[in-house]
């Protein structure tokens, strides 16, 4: 079996690796994923100053998933720049950025462009935790002018996260503005299903302090919209990538993913939880599922999801 991923020039032998934000803020972090059975590396959404995040209690994990409202805690993009300049490995390394305002989105970007790094920016359009900041993604005519911004800052292929869509009137306007930028090479679909509220039934309190309990939901929560999104995507955006991420906790929902059109497969919640040996269980279930369907490569598959 083949489960190895060639795609924008990168390898990737396995199609799994670490969703933004979790197991991926420090470098010791970043070293276990480097060193992990996932396909590939995604640092933590990086702000142009080191950021200490919202208050805690800032992540639960439920019956059903995740809860969080971290509030972007990150060490700098200097940091992640110092990271990504001394990484030697065939692993691709992913950048994901998320300036508190497009300024500092596009000074960080420019300083990446003059380093020719062998890295792909993520540019984070979702973060659903900074009070009193609109989601990016949720913007049409915002997202354009920042992509406008970015393509001409930046002039080198990139790639964003973006929201949860739940209108099909929304994925078709958001895809006429993804359409737009060439060099926006991938997307990636979904970030957390925001502002969700999590009750405690004994203490009768919400579980994290954050915006009075309100944060991003992951995990089972929100298989059947990060699949929604990942194959709308695929189907609406013309010679991109999709990169899946919701939901994923066995092969099963891996196999959902890249049979909704997804590339390769991000892991949230479930790495929180369960540690990078999640990538080995994860990649042998999917192998298990592949061998049972006679799948020999992820092509076999990718994208087929039928309809009835
Ligand atoms: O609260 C966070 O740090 C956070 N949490 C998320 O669930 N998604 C994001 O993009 C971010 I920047």
């Amino acid at each position: 079996l083949d489960l190895s991923v060639s795609w924008l020039g990168m390898q990737m032998a396995s199609p799994l690796f670490n969703a933004s934000g979790v197991h991926c803020r420090t470098k010791e972090e970043l070293e276990q994923l480097r060193r992990s059975a996932a396909g590939a590396v995604v640092t933590k959404s990086c702000t142009l100053a080191p950021r200490a995040g919202n208050p805690e209690p800032r992540y639960r994990r439920t019956a059903l998933g995740s809860i969080n409202s971290m509030g972007l805690p990150n060490e700098g993009y200097r940091y992640y720049l110092d990271y990504a300049q001394a990484y030697d490995d065939a692993k691709p390394l992913f950048l994901s950025i998320s300036g508190m305002t497009l300024e500092d989105t596009l000074t960080i970007l420019a300083e990446l462009a003059t380093l020719k790094l062998p890295c792909l920016p993520e540019v984070n359009l979702s973060c659903p935790n900074l009070p009193g900041k609109p989601q990016l993604g949720y913007d049409f005519a915002a997202s354009a002018e920042a992509l406008a911004a970015i393509s001409r800052v930046y002039a080198q292929p990139f790639g964003v996260k973006l929201p949860p869509y739940f209108d099909p009137v929304h994925f078709a306007a958001m895809a006429a503005v993804l359409n737009g930028f060439p060099l926006l090479r991938f997307v990636t679909c979904i970030n957390s299903v925001g502002n969700g509220l999590v009750i405690d039934l004994d203490s009768e309190a919400a579980v994290i302090k954050p915006k009075g309990g309100l944060g991003g939901l992951g995990g089972d929560y929100v298989l059947p919209t990060a699949l929604a999104n990942v194959r709308e995507f695929a189907v609406l955006l013309a010679d991109k990538h999709v990169i899946g991420c919701g939901g994923v906790k066995s092969g099963a929902e891996a196999f959902m993913h890249i049979l909704a059109g997804a590339t390769a497969v991000q892991v949230g919640t479930c790495l929180h939880e369960e540690g990078v040996s999640a990538f080995d269980r994860i990649e042998e279930e999917l192998a298990a599922i592949m061998q049972a369907k006679g799948y020999q490569r992820l092509e076999e598959f990718r994208g087929r999801l039928k309809t009835l």
